[in-house]
């Protein structure tokens, strides 16, 4: 591990068999449903490729940018959509991919946006969430780790747009943060 890593908080194996396991939760509550896979770039990019292959049935996906830290490690908490969805999700069941909940400022706005559109449901996965973190409360139909709240990078987390081709979720070291 490089001096700028502190320590691996969840491994490769780790996320791959939660992966899984929300696969087949996935798979089985859309049964014989049009599922539409919204990924939350860049975050999700990971979890999404990993999930969409890990499930059995046929979705489509499709991406939004939003972006509300910029280069610190403190959501600014003004959210901003840098790419829009493609498709109308009108009557649309939505699944929400995320990487991470962290303040829960992020999701909450991009629940009363999608929300707003009409979808046939509208429900959210994500990797990670950081329970004392949290600063609005939002329900979440699938979260594979609740973790302590440190600022955490891989597997699609990025500090200052590093990091985010670990294929594990690790710890930075408070140095390279100023933390
Ligand atoms: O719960 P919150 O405090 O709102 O934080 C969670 C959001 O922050 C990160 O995105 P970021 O804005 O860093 O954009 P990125 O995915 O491009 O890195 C992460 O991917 C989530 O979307
Ligand atoms: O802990 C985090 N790490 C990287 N990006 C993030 N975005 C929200 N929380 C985090
Ligand atoms: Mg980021």
């Amino acid at each position: 591990m490089g001096t700028e890593l502190e320590s691996v908080l969840v491994s490769k194996e780790q996320i791959d068999a939660k992966l899984a396991e929300m696969a087949a939760a996935v798979d089985a509550e859309y049964a014989g449903k049009d599922l539409l896979l919204v990924g939350v770039l860049k975050g999700a990019v990971m979890v999404m490729a990993d999930l969409a292959r890990a499930l059995s049935n046929p979705v489509t996906m499709d991406w939004m940018a939003v972006s509300s830290y910029g280069a610190g490690t403190q959501s600014s908490g003004v959210v901003r959509i840098l790419k829009d969805l493609d498709t109308d999700i009108q009557d649309k069941h939505v699944l929400i991919v995320e990487d991470i909940i962290d303040s829960g400022l992020t999701l909450s706005w991009l629940l009363s946006n999608l929300g707003s559109r009409g979808p046939a449901s509208l429900n959210v996965c994500t990797l990670l969430r950081k329970p004392d973190a949290a600063k609005v409360d939002i329900d979440v139909k699938w979260v594979g780790f609740d973790i302590p709240n440190e600022f955490v990078v891989g597997y699609g987390l990025d500090y200052a747009e590093k990091y985010r081709n670990l294929p594990f979720v690790g710890t930075l070291a408070p140095h390279v943060y100023g933390g």
